[in-house]
């Protein structure tokens, strides 16, 4: 492999590295008790789209709609209100998709499945695949080989540490015991 080729890869792995962080970060903001999940979308430029997490609908609060799972009324359960990552992913991105990668820590259920295809995504990359023999999964997985659609499980080569600093440096910052 030449130089170029080599330099290449190694920056297209480091894409990798970075939009599934951004999916990890996005995660953080779901309110889901159970199950956060996060995705986000990249061009083929390296570009990111969008970012999304599981959450209600909007208008639709937090504290009015149920978060858990265990009730015998399905009314009562979180599952046909909650949007999932990848739909506010798609929702929130501003132009078209052709062509893009969705990144996302949990593997797409069928009805994501079914808009990451329409939305003209090629590529998936996941984390989890936690729900592997789940049905939902098996059918997103037979779409997906059918539409042609790329999907590939990431593994984490590295710990990802974010310090949050405002003027841009890498140092990390000083605890707050530090400045005493
Ligand atoms: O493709 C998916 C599948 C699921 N989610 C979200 C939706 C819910 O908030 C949880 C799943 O609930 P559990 O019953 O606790 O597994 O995950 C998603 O965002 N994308
Ligand atoms: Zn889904």
């Amino acid at each position: 492999m030449d130089l170029c080729s080599l330099l290449r890869e190694i920056s297209i792995d480091d894409n990798h590295e970075h939009f599934m962080a951004v999916c990890c970060l996005a995660a953080q903001r779901s309110k889901d008790p159970c199950t956060q999940v996060g995705a986000c979308i990249a061009d083929r430029k390296g570009n990111l789209i969008s970012s999304g997490y599981n959450g209600m609908p909007r208008g639709c609060h937090d504290d009015e709609f149920p978060w858990g799972k265990g009730n015998s009324d399905p009314l009562k359960n979180k599952h046909l209100y909650v949007c999932h990552a990848e739909l506010n992913a798609i929702a929130n991105a501003m132009g078209p998709l052709e062509d893009c990668i969705i990144y996302v820590t949990l593997f797409p259920c069928n009805e994501c499945a079914k808009l990451i295809i329409q939305h003209g995504i090629t590529e998936v990359v996941y984390m989890s695949d936690k729900h592997a023999s789940k049905s939902g999964t098996v059918a997103a997985k037979l779409m997906f080989d059918s539409a042609g659609i790329k999907y590939w499980q990431f593994k984490s080569k590295k710990k990802i540490t974010i310090h949050l600093v405002a003027d841009g440096s890498k140092e990390a910052p000083k605890s707050e015991d530090d400045d005493v």
